[in-house]
């Protein structure tokens, strides 16, 4: 039996929806009798926007709703960015394929300072990322970090609104909506170190053959192997998501660099370590680093948590 449709769960944020619609003409242009839909569905991490993240029960909720579709035969694959997937998936699904990654970097968007060494003592900055918190503080620890959660458009209305200074968002939501003239400063990896598949989409489906190879034409090795070290990295580290980390990976020719971070939310304490190595061996590069990481204290601050 052949496959002639797909039918992609999608959150209904304007950013999901872009990267679900980035999938489907991607698909309608490798397979042109493919009909491809979408299927919109509200998740529980966009209903309770006003409670954070790792209290309402991490980053999972974004991505529950849709492997439920995908389970009930509703759906038949689900868009994700890389940064808010779980490291395990239920019976019957996978993640085969990773699209090519967007900038990876944060930005510094402000309606006011060109970038965060600009910033007045003591201003206001909007994140609930405990890694953007983090590194920000460790910085200017002269910071008032306030809450924001919501998706991008959200935050940028608040921003206007004029409840922070400036705000960090990833630079690859906001290239994708457009909204590049926004970013005042594309923020370095030394400087902010991000997230762990940050800029990178991904494609949750059933385990099924025929599918697999319909949608193998999207996947882009260079940004998978990048990924695969820096989700190591995060998965073994990852007691609690309570915790900053920031994991980033590059390829100079077949040799990954990858580095890594935690730290403590006030930004009092941070460990950092690096390593190179051959890309093929990503997985055991980013265990290898994260018991680095742990063995120089971060166990500690893990566990203080
Ligand atoms: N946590 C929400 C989230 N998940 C992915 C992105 C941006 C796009 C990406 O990283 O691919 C964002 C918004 C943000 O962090 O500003």
């Amino acid at each position: 039996m052949s496959i002639s449709r797909i039918r992609i769960a999608t959150r209904e944020s304007a950013l999901a929806l872009w990267q679900a619609e980035f999938v489907r003409a991607e698909l309608e242009k490798h397979h042109p009798q493919l009909k491809v839909e979408l299927l919109p569905l509200t998740s529980r991490g966009d209903q309770l926007l006003d409670i954070p993240l790792a209290k309402v029960g991490g980053k999972g909720l974004f991505v529950k709703e849709l492997e439920k579709a995908m389970l009930e035969g509703r759906a038949d694959i689900a868009v994700h960015s890389m940064k808010d997937v779980p490291m395990e998936f239920p019976e019957g699904l996978h993640l085969p394929v990773i699209c090519e990654r967007e900038d990876p970097r944060d930005a510094f968007v402000s309606n006011h300072f060109a970038d965060i060494d600009a910033l007045p003592q003591g201003a206001v900055v909007g994140t609930s990322s405990l890694r953007r918190q983090c590194q920000l503080l460790a910085r200017r620890p002269d910071l008032q970090v306030k809450f924001l959660r919501g998706n991008v458009n959200t935050r940028l209305a608040k921003l206007d609104a004029g409840e922070y200074d400036a705000i960090i968002l990833a630079t690859a939501g906001l290239l994708r909506l457009e909204m590049r003239e926004r970013i005042r400063d594309f923020l370095a990896p030394e400087i902010l170190l991000p997230a762990g598949g940050q800029g990178a989409v991904g494609i949750e489906c059933r385990r099924d053959p025929e599918l697999e190879a319909l949608l193998r034409p999207l996947h882009h090795e260079h940004t998978s192997a990048r990924l695969v070290a820096e989700r190591a990295l995060v998965r073994r580290l990852n007691g609690s998501c309570q915790v900053p980390i920031g994991g980033y990976a590059v390829l100079e020719g077949d040799q990954l660099w990858l580095r890594g971070l935690v730290g403590s939310p006030d930004g009092t304490r941070m460990i950092r370590a690096e390593r190179r190595g051959p890309a093929s061996e990503g997985e055991a590069m980013g265990i290898a680093l994260a018991e680095e990481l742990l063995a120089n204290g971060a166990d500690r601050i893990l566990a203080a948590v």
